[in-house]
């Protein structure tokens, strides 16, 4: 199944990034077969940006002569940059070391102290997406937005579309006004050129939506600033997510006790393929199967789990299988 917007969200650079995307992919499993299992980070290669002058078909045919730990590490030296550089960081300037009004409401001296450390973390989370990627976007597969970010940090180098609700009510929190409206209005960004908001801010994260969060951080900035022009900003493109989510796709109904008819929405994603950030794992899930419909229908599930954000922790396992 094709991503529902195909070429028209991706604009001019869809088929350059999608052969960057089969690139980074290839690379992604010679590395599993050279440097082995153990500490693989399969996402990691997916992030890779090409580096400054290579040449993405060079870089094709190198990948195939790879056969050991010290080719692999030149290869990767030679043709890409460290996973995350496409980011540039970026002091918030409405961040405050100590903002008014909100710690002397805390009463614990510890929990001061911890609260203070949280929100320092802004600090350490927020970037700009470098003005390259939006140049050449056949060269990465972070996708261009508009205003500051804040990352989850760690593996995750990119906007993720729930997880920024909580960021909004923490920028709140810590009275980061601007901040927090420049993530709001990325998301409306994200709605305008691909109909929906991304899992997150990648081009391989287009096949699938995350939790639909968008109009309740509209609704606690409002309330938090009264800033009606944000609410008419952004009230477009919260009616063409609705439609995103009560469309056929997601649509299912569901008969009551009463034989009375619901329309409810599920996670349903527009992929039948590994995700390619975990191609490695879910290849190897999948090989337990016999049929190509059989992995087909796992893989779309997969996704679909990956698009109700609960994806994959100890939560869904049986206590006794633990
Ligand atoms: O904090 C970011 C997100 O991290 C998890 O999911 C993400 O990573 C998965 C694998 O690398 C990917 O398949 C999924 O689509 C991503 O969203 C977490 O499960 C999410 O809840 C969280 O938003």
């Amino acid at each position: 199944m094709e991503p529902a917007h195909a070429a028209a969200g991706e604009g001019d650079h869809g088929e350059g990034a999608r052969a960057l995307l089969a690139l980074l992919q290839r690379v992604q499993s010679g590395a599993l077969r050279v440097l082995g299992p153990r500490d693989f980070d399969p996402k990691l290669y997916v992030d890779l940006p090409l580096a400054p002058g290579a040449d993405r078909a060079a870089a094709e045919a190198a990948v195939a002569a790879v056969t050991t730990r010290g080719e692999m590490e030149a290869f990767l030296a030679r043709y890409f940059a460290r996973a995350g550089s496409d980011l540039v960081e970026a002091d918030p300037p409405d961040f405050e070391a100590e903002p008014r009004g909100f710690l002397p409401r805390v009463a614990s001296g510890e929990a001061r102290a911890w609260a203070l450390q949280v929100h320092a973390l802004w600090k350490d989370l927020a970037r700009r997406v470098a003005p390259s990627v939006a140049a050449r976007p056949d060269r990465h597969t972070l996708l261009p937005l508009p205003g500051r970010v804040v990352v989850p940090g760690s593996r995750f180098r990119e906007v993720y579309y729930w997880d920024s609700y909580w960021v909004v009510r923490g920028l709140l929190v810590s009275k980061m006004y601007d901040t927090a409206k420049d993530i709001v209005l990325n998301l409306v960004y994200l709605v305008e050129e691909y109909g929906f908001v991304l899992n997150g801010a990648r081009s391989y994260y287009t096949n699938r939506s995350q939790p639909p969060l968008l109009s309740s951080m509209v609704l606690e900035l409002y309330a938090a600033t009264g800033d009606l022009g944000l609410v008419r900003r952004a009230f477009p493109s919260l009616l063409k997510e609705h439609s995103f989510w009560v469309s056929e796709l997601h649509n299912v109904e569901i008969m009551d006790n009463h034989g009375r008819v619901h329309n409810l929405s599920r996670y349903q994603a527009m992929w039948n393929k590994p995700r390619p950030e975990s191609a490695t794992i879910d290849e190897e899930l999948a090989s337990k199967l016999n049929s190509t419909a059989a992995k087909e229908k796992l893989y779309h599930q997969i996704a679909s789990a990956a698009e109700s954000g609960w994806d994959f922790s100890s939560r869904w396992m049986r206590l006794d299988a633990l």
